[in-house]
């Protein structure tokens, strides 16, 4: 392993105005982990940043400085061959580094929603956005079940949540038991609930005619629209912390600023807490509330 400066530890999780971060990172190292290259130079190291809840926060830096990364590793979506070899994530207080799979799984469809660059390309072009969000829906269903049987109890103790933050949950889960229920009951067919459900999400991420959209296929669809669908997906299992990696590269002037106001409703319609890697300044100048830089080494700068 190359020389290193030591790291100065920094263990305590600092509140700002009486709060807690929803998200801290510390000392975050990650490296190649095959065993003929661990010991090259890390991918990153010593990234340490927080976001608190409601923040807008986002993370800038040169091309490959490992913005990409950092966001994958906070999702549990690092490839195989690579791993965070120093340093902890903290999500709500608990540090996220050490969980198994099935934990991850559970953090990414409760609580964590990653938007990366190819998500564009996950959309099926030849389903209508109804059938792919229907599809979503279900999924969030099946992989729920097994999980809370294996683990009770442990969704509950994971988290605290404010009472605004509790009233939307509420309703987000309660509209989600109703349309699997009434979604079983009908042998997977559409039903009315879910209907409503989509028709509400759609609005709420900018269409003015939901069931147009929902009777389109994607490539009768702009970009920006593509991307809004795809943040409807997304926000559908009602995450609190949102990632978005660099959600509007492939977007005109106009739909970039469209989706980056969107971003800033979004936040305060689902109580989102957003982390937004972006190499568009004037956009993130416009709607983050704190823009940190990450340099070669990963120290920030905010
Ligand atoms: N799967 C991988 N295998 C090996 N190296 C990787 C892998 N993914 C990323 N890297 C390397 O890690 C470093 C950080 O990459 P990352 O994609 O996080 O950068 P970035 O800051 O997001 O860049 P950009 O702004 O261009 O998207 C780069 O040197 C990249 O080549």
């Amino acid at each position: 392993m190359e020389d290193r400066a030591p790291i100065r530890c920094r263990d305590t999780i600092e509140r700002v105005d009486g709060r807690l971060p929803l998200l801290h990172v510390e000392h975050l190292e990650i490296c190649r982990t095959g065993s003929a290259i661990c010991e090259s130079k890390p991918l990153l190291r010593d990234v340490s940043f927080s976001v608190y809840p409601g923040e807008i926060v986002a993370l800038t830096g040169a091309s490959g400085c490992g913005k990409s990364l950092t966001a994958h590793a906070i999702a549990g979506m690092l490839e195989p061959g690579i791993g965070v070899t120093q340093g902890h994530i903290y999500y709500d207080g608990e540090d996220v580094v050490p969980f198994h799979e099935q934990r991850w799984q559970w953090l990414r469809r409760e609580e964590v929603a990653l938007l990366i660059q190819q998500s564009l390309s996950g959309l099926n072009p030849i389903r209508t956005v109804r059938a792919q969000l229907t599809d979503t829906l279900r999924l969030h269903r099946r992989r729920q079940m097994p999980y809370e049987q294996q683990e009770p109890g442990h969704i509950e103790t994971a988290r605290s949540f404010s009472a605004p933050r509790q009233a939307v949950l509420q309703g987000v889960s309660r509209m989600r038991r109703l349309m699997s229920r009434a979604a079983e009951m009908a042998g997977g067919r559409t039903t009315q609930a879910q209907e409503a459900y989509l028709h509400a999400l759609l609005c709420k991420v900018g269409f003015a005619d939901p069931e147009r959209i929902l009777s389109s296929y994607p490539f009768e669809l702009s970009g920006g629209m593509c991307q809004r669908v795809l943040l409807a997906a997304m926000l559908s299992s009602g995450p609190r912390l949102f990632i978005a990696d660099e959600p509007t590269t492939a977007l005109d002037v106009i739909n970039r600023d469209k989706v980056l106001a969107l971003l800033q409703q979004l936040r305060q319609d689902f109580d989102l807490t957003i982390l937004l890697i972006s190499h568009d300044r004037r956009g993130i100048n416009r709607v983050a509330d704190r823009v940190l830089k990450m340099g070669p080494e990963g120290r920030m700068h905010g």
